[in-house]
Formats: C-alpha cells, sequence, structure tokens
C-alpha cells in the first residue's frame, strides 16, 4: 500500500451529509489506492464513517483542485454540500481566501464563506432537463424530472404527509435502465406549508438516504419553482431536519441560471488516520 500514515483529515459536516476532508496538495493516497481507501474509511462504526471523502489537490487553474469520491469509492463529478465543507476547510487552513474558486469535475465552483459556519456557492449550470418521463414504482405511475446539477437527479414530487420508502423507491429508479449506465440521484419532493420544500435523497454511491444532498436540493428547488409553487430564493428542508437556500433565476422555459445553495458546513474534529481505520 502506498498511503503515508498517519493521514491528517478533518471531519466535516454539511447539513448532515458528512465528509473526511483530507490536504492532499502533498500526495498521501496514491490515485490507485484511493478507491480502497476511501471505502474502508467510510464504514461507520468500524472506521471514521461518513457519506464520502474530499481530497483537495492544487491547481493551476483556481485556488485548489478536489477529487470527490462516494462512500463506495465511487467518483462523483460534484456534491454541493461537499463543496460547502470543501470550502470551509480550504479558508481554515490558509489554502484560499474567503471568497475562492476551485476545480471539480463537473467545472469551477465559486465559493464565499460568510461570517458564520455558511457558505455559498456559485453551482455549475444545470443541463440535461427531461420533463417527459414517467415512472412506475409501487404499481403506480409517478411524473418524474430530471436535470444534471452537477450530477444526475430524478424527481418525483409526492403528496404532503405520504409514507415514502425512499431507500427502496429510491434503489429501484436509481437502478432502472432509463437511467443505465451512470445510475442517478433520486430527489423525493414534498411542499411545506410555509413555501419552502421538503427534500428526501437517495443518494447513488452511498446507496441509501443520506440526510441531506446539495445538488439534489437544487434540484428539486429548480422543478419546483418551474411548477410556480415556490419561487426563488427557495428554503428547502433536508432528511436531517436543516434548512439551505437554493437562488437562481427562472427562465421562461423553466430551467434556471445564476443557481446559487447556501448553508453550513461544520468542522466536526480533526485528527490522524492510522492503518487501523483500514482495517
Ligand atoms: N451529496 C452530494 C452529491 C454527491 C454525489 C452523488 N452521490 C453522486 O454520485 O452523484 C450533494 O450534496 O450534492
Amino acid at each position: 500500500m502506498t498511503i503515508e500514515f498517519p493521514v491528517p483529515f478533518a471531519k466535516m459536516s454539511g447539513t448532515g451529509n458528512d465528509f473526511i476532508v483530507i490536504d492532499h496538495r502533498t500526495s498521501l493516497v496514491s490515485p490507485e489506492e484511493q478507491p480502497d481507501f476511501v471505502n474502508k474509511v467510510c464504514r461507520r462504526m468500524f472506521s471514521v464513517g461518513a457519506d464520502g471523502v474530499i481530497f483537495i489537490e492544487a491547481s493551476e487553474k483556481a485556488d485548489f483542485s478536489w477529487q470527490f469520491y462516494n462512500a463506495d469509492g465511487s467518483v462523483a463529478e460534484m456534491c454541493g454540500n461537499g463543496a460547502r465543507c470543501a470550502a470551509r476547510f480550504a479558508y481554515a487552513k490558509g489554502i484560499a481566501g474567503r471568497k475562492m474558486s476551485f476545480e471539480t469535475l463537473a467545472g469551477i465552483i465559486e465559493a464565499e464563506v460568510l461570517d458564520d459556519e455558511d457558505v455559498s456557492l456559485l453551482m455549475t449550470q444545470p443541463f440535461d432537463y427531461r420533463t417527459d418521463l414517467t415512472v412506475d414504482v409501487d404499481g403506480k405511475t409517478h411524473d418524474l424530472f430530471f436535470m444534471n446539477s452537477g450530477v444526475p437527479h430524478a424527481v418525483l414530487f409526492m403528496d404532503e404527509g405520504a409514507e415514502i420508502p425512499v431507500k427502496k423507491w429510491g434503489h429501484d429508479i436509481r437502478f432502472h435502465e432509463m437511467f443505465q449506465p451512470t445510475g442517478t440521484n433520486v430527489n423525493f419532493v414534498q411542499y411545506l406549508d410555509d413555501g419552502g420544500i421538503r427534500v428526501r435523497t437517495y443518494e447513488r454511491g452511498v446507496e441509501d438516504e443520506t440526510r441531506a444532498c446539495g445538488t439534489g436540493a437544487v434540484a428539486g428547488a429548480i422543478f419546483a419553482a418551474a411548477g410556480t409553487k415556490v419561487e426563488s430564493p427557495v428554503t428547502v428542508i433536508t432528511s436531517g431536519g436543516e434548512a439551505l437556500t437554493i437562488v437562481f433565476d427562472l427562465q421562461e422555459d423553466g430551467t434556471a441560471e445564476n443557481v446559487y445553495l447556501r448553508g453550513p458546513a461544520r468542522i466536526i474534529y480533526i485528527g490522524q488516520l492510522t492503518a487501523e481505520a483500514l482495517q
């Protein structure tokens, strides 16, 4: 194994979506080792446990670059909650100032660390909108909306108060043939009385419901606004009960421009991974 132990890291939480963030400007884990390393350190109860791992790397085009991994060791192009954590980490470590930009596989993200623990992100432009799809779940046909807000997202609107088996339905849709070979994240959206929405997300690469998903909140908010039931800024209540704010310019055709995602990014603890974290 080409891993330089101990590996310093920060455990971070973006509205309950939790990550291990590693300053990797000096290489500690070789690229070939990274998927297995991630898979092992993300195991809850046996290691640190997290929804993903973020390696902060040097960049020639921006303040830094990142490599984002889901808990299962798969690479994702973007992660909204992880991006807020990466920005807060970079600011805390002096890698970037309050206002920064960083490279992701989805494109350059601009971020600003605000006065409190909040971070605001200018997201990449969503694309691949589909509003003509349906899917059969639990013996019923549901309208399904789709976009790529950095990563692929399916969105289903559910009645308020409906019991939603997120893990089962999410899994079935994530692996549905219409989304192969890449698969999709799956969001279940409910309108709230106060004008906001609740979004519960089944995440690809975690293969379960997570406590929050930033790019999923973006997709849910834009489709909800296109359906004229909410307006930007949209407050999204996540599965973990915390709020994200999505700001965007809705276009006449239902697409969105200038999409911002704002919410907390907390440094829970810092530590050092030993080789035993991989056992
Ligand atoms: N939790 C993230 C999304 C992470 C990537 C996703 N699981 C995928 O593989 O597409 C977010 O906050 O956006």
